[in-house]
């Protein structure tokens, strides 16, 4: 394949709808899970000037760069002291690191390359009612069956809480039954078909010589449908009708119908499905830049989560977890009995613009609140993806209120709310952010109410949950706690991210 075929705008246009998920990538900020440290690595951290969280950035407390041994060696004292007469121990530390059991943990798993590991294999993935059929690399086949007990149970729901139905100029929707609240699962769904995201990564392409960018193009969409077609023609009669009964925005671009479908419905697999393998490392050499995120990356079609529509502000999250081989779709905030339930088939912090473009090859002209009034809403997201750090300040302006420099963060928080941004990645980390500056605050209440709600978001969102953020005796053991308490209002220079 030529380097300057798929660079060219239409054709970036038209690939990048195999799964908008990768066609962007909003900036990503350093993750907020907090490490189990013992009180002396935390103090040697502190002293370095490095974070004691990720994403809390702890800014030295004087010139650390030009503070001597013996400085160092004093504040050690000091604060072993300090600690002493607060009666914290080692065991507290840990103790305030208690996470919440993560059942979607698949073990670790070393890649040995094997000589088998081709990039196409068909596998089967077995489960009561049925089988998801793939196209998947020997790689991840292997990395599949070295999770104990694959595929765990996916989590049932007894009361349904959504219908698919008619919704007015979008085709068909998913809708509550109910009201569901912001973290609760709306739906656990294997997948009925898993294939590569990656055009370059579909077997063997053979390209003659002598075509038109176009001829390719068509030339890699004929390839592309035959290979979806292999895959679809394992599937039971049942699931080919409910396939082949989904929509397809792709008609009339020379996409053949199964992968039609494929490209309409397919909702990217996350980092853990991703390959590792030498043929990976080999063909990211030979795909242009534009899309070596597609590379190795894996996209999904459902039967129920494939009738999720699009918007700008919506009011989930999903997550696919590869032990279970399910996406799980979480409210990210309330949602009514009535209300239509959203996904985001692209980055929702991106100007209207740039939707636009990523939503035309499905079809879609948005026509959501933010995409009709961008002047308004682009910068409140622009915003919202730059939001700023929060930092202790050395000198307290006279009569401001002591916590007066966590504001910044408090509107940002204000700003996600508005524009309805609960769905996207700043919102637990906005929460994650407040609350580490009022547990530095030495502040319970705010930092409890924030905890809370993070703790929600965090469910939400399939992220980590600490037992610190909703209980005030981990929450004071925690390091920002102690070291806002040992410093007693002294000016700590850190920042929260
Ligand atoms: C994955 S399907 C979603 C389910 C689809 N509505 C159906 O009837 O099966 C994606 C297609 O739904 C339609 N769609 C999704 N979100 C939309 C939106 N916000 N506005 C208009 N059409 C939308 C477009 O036709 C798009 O190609």
């Amino acid at each position: 394949m030529k380097r300057g075929f798929l660079t060219t705008a239409k054709a970036k246009r038209q690939l990048s709808a195999l799964n908008p998920e990768y066609a962007e990538k909003p900036t990503t900020k350093k993750s907020t899970s907090l490490p189990a440290v013992s009180h002396e690595e935390f103090l040697d951290r502190m002293l370095e000037g490095k974070g004691i969280t990720k994403g809390t950035s702890l800014i030295p407390p004087l010139n650390v760069a030009e503070a001597n041994e013996s400085f160092t060696e004093e504040v050690k004292k000091g604060a072993a002291q300090m600690m002493d007469m607060m009666g914290y121990t080692d065991d507290d530390f840990k103790k305030a690191y208690v996470s919440a059991p993560d059942e979607n943990d698949p073990g670790a798993f070393v890649n040995t390359p094997h000589e088998d590991d081709d990039l196409s294999r068909h596998v089967q993935v077995p489960f009561p009612g049925g089988w998801t059929q793939c196209l998947i690399s020997g790689y991840l086949d292997r990395r599949l069956k070295h999770i104990s007990g694959f595929p765990r149970p996916i989590k049932e729901r007894g009361n349904k809480a959504y219908r698919i139905s008619s919704s007015p100029g979008k085709g068909l929707g998913m809708f509550a039954t109910r009201k569901i609240k912001m973290g609760d699962l709306i739906v656990d769904e294997r997948p009925m078909m898993v294939v590569s995201l990656s055009p370059a990564g579909l077997p063997g392409v053979p390209m003659k010589e002598g075509l038109t960018p176009e001829e390719k193009y068509q030339y890699i969409l004929n390839h592309s449908e035959n290979v979806m077609r292999s895959v679809f023609g394992r599937m039971s009669d049942e699931s080919k009708n409910v396939f082949m009964d989904l929509c397809n925005s792709h008609l009339h671009d020379g996409s053949g119908p199964t992968l039609g479908v494929v490209r309409t419905n397919g909702y990217g697999l996350g980092d853990d499905l991703k390959d590792k393998t030498k043929e990976t490392e080999k063909l990211l050499e030979s795909t242009p830049d534009d899309f070596k995120d597609k590379v190795g990356r894996y996209t999904s079609v459902y039967k129920d989560l494939s009738r999720v529509n699009h918007s700008c502000s919506p009011n989930t999250h999903r997550k696919f977890y590869m032990t279970s081989f399910s996406m799980q779709l979480r409210a990210a905030r309330d949602i009514e009995e009535g209300e239509e339930i959203f996904t985001t088939y692209t980055g929702i912090l991106r100007p209207a613009a740039e939707r636009a473009e990523a939503l035309l090859p499905y079809g879609i002209k948005c026509t959501c609140r933010a995409c009709l009034d961008p002047a308004k809403s682009d910068p409140i997201r622009a915003a919202v993806l730059n939001r700023p750090c929060v930092s202790v300040p050395m000198v307290r302006e006279a009569g401001a209120r002591p916590d007066a420099w966590i504001d910044p963060a408090v509107q940002t928080l204000a700003k996600i709310q508005e524009e309805g941004l609960e769905g996207s990645e700043e919102y637990h980390r906005t929460l994650h952010q407040l609350y580490n500056a009022y547990v530095h605050q030495n502040d319970e209440k705010k930092a409890l109410m924030y905890g809370e709600k993070l703790w929600v978001a965090n469910l939400a969102a399939g992220e980590k949950r600490y037992d610190a953020f909703r209980k005030v005796e981990l929450m004071k053991k925690s390091p920002q706690w102690m070291i806002a308490k040992m410093m007693g209002g002294l000016p700590v220079l850190r920042s929260f991210t």
